[in-house]
């Protein structure tokens, strides 16, 4: 018999929704649209007939850095853009996340672009040193100042985590601690990596599963070697990082950085709910749904439906 989805870390079934509706970390408005067309989909009542306690958190309320993506000469470090935009949201959002784990609450944000991954990741690792990592993903999100060529920190949030390049840290994002180890993170469903990102995930041994590796070895494979590789004795608390355009844009067709070749619906759920059936998921971030791309009705209904599922099936949906 399998065990089905458990939480381990949440025996009383309290989450926070941590709304992050941001789009600085990239150049297309509309992503900070994203926790709100969630939340008009029903997604808390979902998850509350899930058996989930649901509290909502709105850390980025009422503070001008919620749709900025015009071009602001102001804020920029070397070619990075908004980097103090995105270190006050991600501050904001680590702390919001700190606090729904210290109150037992798992922290599920809904974003927004990937770049408020930092501040997920920062309050994870500071209640959880001993997590590991799952970042799902048709991008490695692993430039640096150094090596980023579009200047976009939603395309960054793993450096900055990691510490690389520290002598380039914008100040804004100083903050950030360096609390991820190389060996606590691996990907799933690459298929767009920058050369400069291929070379520091080789230097540093990231384990890294590309869709070529779904396709060679199948997806149930794949999350076995990735779970082995960062979480050997199985008891470390796992934070699952779902970018949706790591689903094919035939499911996912309404976020800023669509590539072709991507999961199934069916695989981006059975990871979800693979996941949930270790017991050790600690946190959850999906991001990256941007409604105002698409170009009808349908596509906005399939981003976002797709986007409900892979937290439901994350938090206990299954299928019989
Ligand atoms: N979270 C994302 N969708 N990231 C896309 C990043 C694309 C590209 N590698 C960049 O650095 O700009
Ligand atoms: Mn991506
Ligand atoms: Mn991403």
């Amino acid at each position: 018999m399998l065990p089905g989805p458990h939480y381990d870390f949440y025996s009383e079934k309290k989450l926070s929704l941590v709304l992050a509706p941001f789009s600085g970390g990239q150049c297309k408005a509309g992503t900070e649209d994203g926790p709100k067309y969630m939340l008009r989909h029903g997604l808390a009542h979902e998850l509350q007939e899930l058996g989930w306690n649901v509290n909502i958190q709105e850390p980025l309320a009422g503070v001008d850095h919620q749709r900025r993506t015009e071009e602001d000469t102001s804020d920029v470090y070397k070619n990075l853009k908004k980097p103090q935009l995105v270190g006050e949201a991600t501050e904001k959002i680590k702390d919001a996340v700190q606090g729904a784990l210290r109150r037992g609450e798992m922290p599920v944000t809904l974003g927004g672009d990937h770049s408020i991954s930092m501040g997920t990741v920062a309050g994870v690792f500071s209640e959880h040193p001993d997590a590991c990592l799952l970042w799902i993903d048709a991008h490695a999100d692993i430039n640096t100042t150094s090596t980023s060529s579009s200047g976009n920190l939603h395309g960054c949030p793993v450096s900055f985590v990691m510490g690389l390049d520290p002598e380039n840290t914008p100040p804004a994002l100083k903050w950030v601690p360096k609390c991820l180890k190389p060996n606590k993170i691996a990907y799933i469903g690459l298929r767009d990596v920058d050369d400069a990102e291929k070379k520091i995930l080789k230097e540093n041994n990231i384990k890294a599963y590309s869709m070529y590796h779904v396709d060679r070895y199948g997806l149930n494979a794949v999350i076995e070697m990735a779970l082995q590789a960062i979480n050997p004795d199985g008891t470390s608390p796992i934070h699952l990082s779902y970018d949706v355009d790591a689903v094919d844009p035939l499911f996912v067709p309404a976020t800023g950085t669509p590539v072709r070749g991507g999961l199934t619906l069916r695989e981006s759920l059975f990871l979800s709910e693979r996941i949930a059936e270790t017991g050790r998921l600690v946190a959850l971030d999906v991001m990256e749904c941007n409604p105002s791309l698409a170009i009808h009705d349908l596509h906005v209904i399939d981003t976002i439906s797709a986007g409900c599922a892979i937290a439901r099936c994350a938090l206990g949906e299954t299928l019989l």
